[in-house]
């Protein structure tokens, strides 16, 4: 790739790890995330949690209702993909999860260490008691996706990823050789180097804003409530390491936007909510990045193909366009309720934008 270069041409991208919430709110997170990617791997983490079959059922059909209503091109409507997810909670059976392989509707499972994140508190309390689940997971070949933060008060919140990664991962992963397992947002090179020593079977995906920022950008100057996501952004080092795996070409390593939207007020707050919003500008937002190392070339790779093959899934045969013509990311878009909804680098303008 050369400086001539002016448009980028990839395969139409799918998003593996997206918080698209419920009700009203799907009438934004839809219509943005549909413009862009096919298949999105939906988080369960509502209130309550999408737990079983029927949760999982019902929650798609919402999605669905609120794609139908919207403005997108009947192409668009057709494409989009929502793949479901369910919620492991202590309560969770072996057969819940032969269901859930049987189902056809359910993708992934998702485990959230109870207190973790955002909406995790129906979480799984003790992990060594997940055996049967894991168990079943395996036999189904159903993939295990992590939010992996240890909860301990004592534990540094910077220290988090890796302690989940030493003290519980590890032996998951022992104890269940053949599991699939997506290590969730990554944040650390400890996370890229644990990742890398696996197996094919264990994969990560990650965010943009993983790729772009660091703790400085949401704490020099002033605290800056629109970085803060879970796990927290890490020192300029780590982000380094996970620009250099994203775009490095392996497979391992594929596009999650964890695009998690709450509502300005709830994050300009006292206590903010944890969770960056990048549904409508993931794609200018990766291209910045991956450009910013000259690896543009690299892009389609982790955002079209790397994370369907891992799940199995066929590669999409559309294609979007990507153009450097810079846009400015939008100060926020009208949300549910008279709120408003703030993306992440909003009012910023980046170098790269879609073409329409
Ligand atoms: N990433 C976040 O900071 N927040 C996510 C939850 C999650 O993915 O951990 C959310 O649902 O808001
Ligand atoms: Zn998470
Ligand atoms: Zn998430």
């Amino acid at each position: 790739m050369t400086d001539s270069i002016r448009e980028l041409t990839i395969l139409q991208p799918d998003d593996w790890h997206i918080h698209l919430r419920d009700s009203i709110a799907l009438s934004t997170t839809v219509p943005h995330a549909a413009n862009s990617f096919n298949r999105v791997i939906c988080m369960p983490n509502l209130v309550p949690p999408v737990k079983n079959v029927d949760d999982a059922r019902a929650y798609r059909a919402r999605i669905m209702s609120h794609l139908e209503t919207s403005d997108l091109s009947i192409e668009r409507k057709t494409a989009f993909d929502p793949r479901m997810t369910l919620y492991l909670t202590d309560k969770t059976t072996a057969q819940d999860i032969e269901m859930a392989a049987k189902s056809g509707i359910v993708q992934a499972v998702k485990l959230y260490p109870a207190g973790a994140t955002t909406n995790s508190a129906d979480g799984v309390t003790n992990i060594n008691a997940c055996v049967d689940v894991f168990e079943a997971l395996e036999k189904y070949d159903l993939p295990l996706l992590i939010h992996g933060e240890v909860t301990q008060d004592h534990i540094d919140i910077f220290d988090r990823e890796k302690r989940f990664l030493d003290e519980v991962l590890a032996q998951i992963i022992v104890k269940f050789p053949t599991l699939k397992i997506v290590v969730e947002h990554i944040t650390t090179s400890d996370a890229a180097d644990f990742v890398l020593a696996q197996g094919n079977h264990v994969a990560a995906t990650i965010t943009p804003q993983h790729l772009m920022f660091n703790r400085n950008h949401l704490l020099v100057g002033g605290i800056k409530p629109h970085f803060y996501c879970l796990p927290i952004l890490k020192r300029e080092s780590h982000q380094k390491v996970l620009l250099d795996v994203a775009t490095s070409g392996n497979p391992k390593f594929f596009l999650g936007t964890d695009s998690a939207p709450h509502a300005t007020d709830k994050k300009e707050a006292a206590c903010g909510c944890a969770g960056c919003y990048s549904a409508a500008t993931a794609l200018p937002l990766y291209a910045t990045a991956f450009d910013s190392v000259g690896k543009i070339d690299k892009l389609e790779g982790f955002a079209s193909r790397f994370g369907a093959q891992f799940y199995g899934m066929p590669l999409n045969e559309s294609t979007i366009t990507l153009v450097n013509t810079p846009m400015q990311v939008p100060i926020a878009y009208p949300y549910f309720d008279g709120s408003s909804l703030t993306p992440l680098m909003a009012g910023e303008t980046l170098p790269w934008s879609l073409r329409d």
